[in-house]
Formats: C-alpha cells, structure tokens, sequence
C-alpha cells in the first residue's frame, strides 16, 4: 500500500481562482489561496497565473505556509509553431520549478485546441489530429522529456478535454509513440471520466507509467448538460461538471486508490475541482476532499 513518507497531497490553485476563466475567483490573491490549501491540510500547491513571478516572493510565501510547489501547467504548441518555441518556454519554464524545487512538469498540447473558448460546442467540434501532427507531439515531448531528465525532473502528459488527445484511444496512439521513460503520464479522473472513459481502466493500464495526478469528480447531470445543450469546455466548468473527489457521483474511488495502492503510486495527489468559487467555497471543498482522501488512506 501506500508509503505515507512517500505520499504528498496537493492543491490546485485553479479551485480559487480559474487560470481559463479569470471571471472564475478572479478577486481572490494567491495569499488566501496558499493559506486556505494549508488551512485544509494540503502540504503542496500548482502554481496559478497569479502567483508571483519573483523567485523570493514566491518562496517567502510558501515557506511560511509550510507549503511546496509540485508542479506547473505548461502548454505546448507543437502543432502550430516551431518545435524551437516551445522548447525555449519549456527550458524557462522548467528552470523556475526546479529552483522551487519540483520534480514533474506537467503538460499537454494545446495548439489545436478548443477547450478555451467558451462557445465552441465540445464534444460536436473536438478536433482531430492528424498523421503529421501526431508525429510532431511525439517527438516534442520525448525532446522535453530529454530536457526535463537534465535536471533531474520529469515531464507528465496531461490528457485533456478538446485538445486533440481526449479519448483513451488517442492516448494510447500517443503513449504507443513516445518511450515511456521519456514521457510519463498524469492521470486525471476528471479528464478520464468526461471523456466517457473508465478511470480505473486506464489507470489499471498506465499506473506504472502515472508520474503526477490529479484527483477530481464528475457531476453525472452536468456531464448530460454538457452532452444535450452542446455546451464548451468552460461553459461545462461554470455549470459545475468538476467538483472534488467524495462529492461527485461519477469516479470509482476505491478502483482508483487500489491501483494506486497495489502500485505503491509515490508522488503527489492534487485535488483540482475548478468550478465556480462563488456557488463552491474553494476551502470549504478542499476540507471536504481532505477528508474523504484520509478517509480512503488513513494519510
Ligand atoms: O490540469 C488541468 C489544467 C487546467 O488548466 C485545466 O483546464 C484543467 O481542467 C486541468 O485538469
Ligand atoms: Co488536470
């Protein structure tokens, strides 16, 4: 089972304040956000658009927080720029986790996608990637895995809603291209499961290669919404269809710790519900998810 020194539980900062949907919790400073994650029992933190950028700032907050930095969303664009771009952002962007300390860079491709426009349909305009573009990922990420191994850090793929890898089918196409040692996977249960997925199953099928995850749930009935009214990505995040493991209806929680468990899974769990933090009170929601993670754990 799990080895508890081994074992850290994180927060998202996109719970408080919505990186895609800054109307989301926009008035919200990234001081209540630390404070509120370490106040529900959280040791570690994505960073959010609006932390600082300043290496020391950054720092001095955490470290009276008790807090640590695991992981940063980075985008790539392998698909509609040079490879040369996205290896530069990627180099900076590596370079300020690792001065804080993390070992995993979590990513996906982006160049393509639809999830942040809040009026294209998701499910009915989910683009399609082709031969050519599918080679281009492929052979972005191992390049970015190669530079993340320099500093001793790795790089997780984050399958994503509208961005071109959504289905298990597309993952496995791209998990099938890239060495595993290069390129590891994020495992995100909310991803999996609006996808139409069965989390535990492909959980079952990558665990030994899952590097970083992220736990959130499904609300079946906005999931339906979503599907019926032809809703986008972010109009499906307004309308609440994430929201924080032990409050969803949709995830096979205990599938999914078992896995994990048998696996001995080391690293960080971080809980990432973004909806709307005024019909969801972001500390309110990470106690919840606190507890039921403790629940399921004993950590
Ligand atoms: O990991 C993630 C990063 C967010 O920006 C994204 O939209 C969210 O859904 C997610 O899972
Ligand atoms: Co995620």
């Amino acid at each position: 089972m799990f080895n508890k020194e081994k074992l850290h539980f994180g927060c998202a900062p996109i719970n408080w304040t919505n990186d895609d949907l800054p109307e989301l919790g926009g008035e919200l400073t990234y001081q209540q956000c630390l404070s509120e994650m370490a106040l529900a029992g959280f040791t570690g933190s994505e960073i959010g658009n609006k932390y600082p950028k300043d290496l020391d700032t950054l720092k001095k907050a955490l470290d009276i927080r008790g807090m640590r930095i695991c992981n940063a969303w980075f985008s790539c664009e392998f698909t509609t720029k040079p490879m040369e771009e996205t290896i530069e952002n990627f180099k900076k962007h590596r370079d300020f986790l690792h001065a804080l300390g993390a070992k995993v860079i979590g990513l996906a491709e982006v160049g393509v996608s639809i999830q942040g426009y809040e009026d294209v349909p998701l499910f009915k305009k989910a683009p399609i990637l082709t031969d050519e573009q599918f080679e281009k990922i492929a052979r972005g990420l191992e390049e970015l895995g190669r530079l993340a191994k320099e500093k001793d850090m790795e790089i997780a793929y984050h399958y994503h809603m509208g961005t071109g890898i959504q289905s298990l089918d597309e993952l496995d196409r791209l998990m099938d291209m890239t060495d595993p040692q290069l390129v590891p996977l994020l495992f995100d249960t909310g991803h999996a499961t609006f996808a139409g997925e069965d989390s535990v199953a492909l959980l079952e099928k990558y665990v030994k290669r899952v590097r970083h995850v992220h736990f959130k749930d499904v609300r079946s009935e906005v999931l339906e919404r979503v599907k019926k009214e032809d809703l986008s990505f972010l109009q499906g995040v307004k309308e609440g269809i994430f929201t924080v493991p032990g409050d969803g209806d949709m995830v096979d929680w205990d599938g999914v710790f078992k896995i994990l468990g048998e696996n001995n899974y080391e690293g960080w769990i971080v809980i990432e519900a973004e909806q709307d933090p005024a019909k969801a009170d972001p500390l309110e929601y990470a106690i919840k998810a606190r507890k039921f993670i403790q629940e399921k754990t004993g950590i």
